[in-house]
């Protein structure tokens, strides 16, 4: 049996990193998207990572990023991972994980299976895979990902992918046991579910969303 582990995203506060790593998250993520309200700085992440241990993987978040972003980024955050959200092909994400040197995980929006088998490009150049939830297109003011919804976790039922993936979309303490269960997942991403309102972390349910998934094996 595996232990499932956490990913915390879109921390923009000092003290909900601190309840990140300090009830176990295992990724914690800073976001680099402008119009997202958990966006941060390359400057104000570099200050937040500082008090991330080495035992925590602090994850770059990106959307269609150009390589000034990434570089920036990179001056002044020991990133682990970098997360692409956006319409990056194949070959972008190649050409990140090389230039760059460091792990890269490509995030797919699902709504249907095809959207899952769509993933199958993306074996041979990323080190990891997420998935979220696709916005349908009557959401207004639909971020790219971060919006709090979910999709079919059936879809992903007894999926076989050559390299480790994440599931997001939507997750919180009281849905994530059923997600993990339904869907197999070995890693669980959240950050909506952790908020009072967008771009705010609710520190005790950081420590809740990190305490169920602990007593969670597959
Ligand atoms: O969080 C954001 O603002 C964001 C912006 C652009 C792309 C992705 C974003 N968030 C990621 O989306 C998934 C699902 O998040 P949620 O739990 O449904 O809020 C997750 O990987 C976030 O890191």
């Amino acid at each position: 049996m595996t232990r499932v582990k956490t990913k915390i995203c879109g921390l923009n506060d000092a003290a909900a990193v601190q309840a990140a790593a300090t009830n176990g998250a295992d990724y914690i993520g800073f976001v680099f998207f402008p119009p997202s309200p958990r966006a941060v700085t390359p400057e104000q992440a570099a200050q937040l990572a500082r008090d991330v241990p080495d035992s925590v993987t602090i994850v770059g978040l990106f959307v269609d990023p150009d390589d000034d972003l990434i570089r920036a980024v990179l001056d002044g955050v020991p990133l682990g991972l970098i997360q692409l959200h956006g319409k990056e092909t194949p070959e972008r994400v190649q050409a990140i994980r090389e230039r760059f040197g460091i792990p890269v995980m490509k995030a797919l929006r699902v709504a249907d299976p095809s959207d899952i088998e769509a993933a199958r490009l993306y074996e041979p150049v990323a080190d990891m895979l997420l998935f979220d939830a696709k916005p349908p297109a009557t959401l207004e003011n639909a971020l790219p990902g971060g919006n709090g919804l979910v999709f079919d976790w059936r879809m992903l039922k007894g999926a076989n992918f050559p390299v480790p993936w994440m599931l997001a979309g939507g997750l919180d303490k009281n849905n994530v046991t059923q997600a993990v269960t339904i869907s197999g997942a070995l890693i669980v991403d959240t950050s909506s579910g952790v908020e009072v309102e967008p771009g705010v972390k609710d520190l005790a349910a950081i420590a809740a969303f990190l305490e169920t998934v602990q007593g969670l094996e597959q």
